[in-house]
């Protein structure tokens, strides 16, 4: 069963009067529990495409579904839910907030949707991907993998059906890499859902169920 489709998505911007077009035509379809990869060179069109896919902004033309809903009709309170509930997202930067310790960065989104075990989530999670003892720290006090691995768990702590990873090893280093690429796949293999990841690393899209190359701003294949 499909959780994602994209059906003939467009995307153009306007500068300086000039009209660019970056998505031409883009049709896709995930399946439930899948790991799928979208590839392509630099200025392809990957991030522009992972923020029509998330609802994070909205076609030119075309029609995304998440589970069947309409988002690139939805309205802003539509949206608001399903961003929080059904979707978790990682960045390349982390974006975690500096004047939360890492406990309270991955509980934010479960406090956020008035969950009372907020906390003791956020502390399973930090549990299971190694980092307990880093519990009280503040983001300025990790390392770019261990902030990343606070981010997985963030990303994951309103137990989403969609992820979806921008380049989420991007600013690692190869071993820090491979620790936050295993510990994200194995997360999502537990909590049944599925990864939707922009990559332009071959390694990665190699071990993908399924893989989209961007060329253009077309899929190929
Ligand atoms: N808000 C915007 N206004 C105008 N042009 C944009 C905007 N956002 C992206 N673009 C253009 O769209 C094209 C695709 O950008 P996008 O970031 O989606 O590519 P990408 O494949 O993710 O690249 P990279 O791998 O370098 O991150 C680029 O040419 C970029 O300059």
């Amino acid at each position: 069963m499909a959780i994602l489709q994209a059906y003939n998505l467009t995307k153009t911007y306007s500068v300086d009067h000039r009209v660019i077009s970056v998505l031409e035509d883009v049709s896709l379809s995930v399946e439930k529990g899948a790991f799928v990869v979208i590839s392509g060179s630099s200025g392809s069109g990957k991030t522009t495409l992972l923020t029509l896919l998330s609802g994070l902004d909205r076609p030119t033309s075309g029609q995304v579904l998440i589970d069947g809903q309409k988002i690139s009709a939805a309205s802003e309170e539509e949206l608001a839910p399903l961003r929080n509930r059904t979707i978790g997202f990682v960045f390349q930067s982390f974006h975690l907030v500096p004047s939360m310790t890492a406990v309270e960065n991955i509980g934010f989104p479960a406090e956020l949707a008035g969950d009372s075990d907020a906390d003791d989530r956020a502390r399973q999670l930090l549990s299971r991907v190694g980092l307990s003892d880093r519990a009280d720290n503040f983001p300025s006090q990790l390392s770019g993998g261990e902030k990343q691995r606070i981010a997985l768990c963030r990303a994951l702590i309103n137990r989403p059906k969609l992820l979806f990873a921008d380049e989420p090893t991007g600013n690692l280093d190869s071993e820090n890499g491979g620790i936050v690429l295993s510990q994200l796949i194995d997360l999502k293999n537990e909590h049944g859902a599925t990864l939707v990841l922009v990559t332009h690393n071959p390694e990665i899209a190699r071990v993908a169920d399924r893989v989209f190359t961007l060329a253009d701003g077309r899929l190929k294949g």
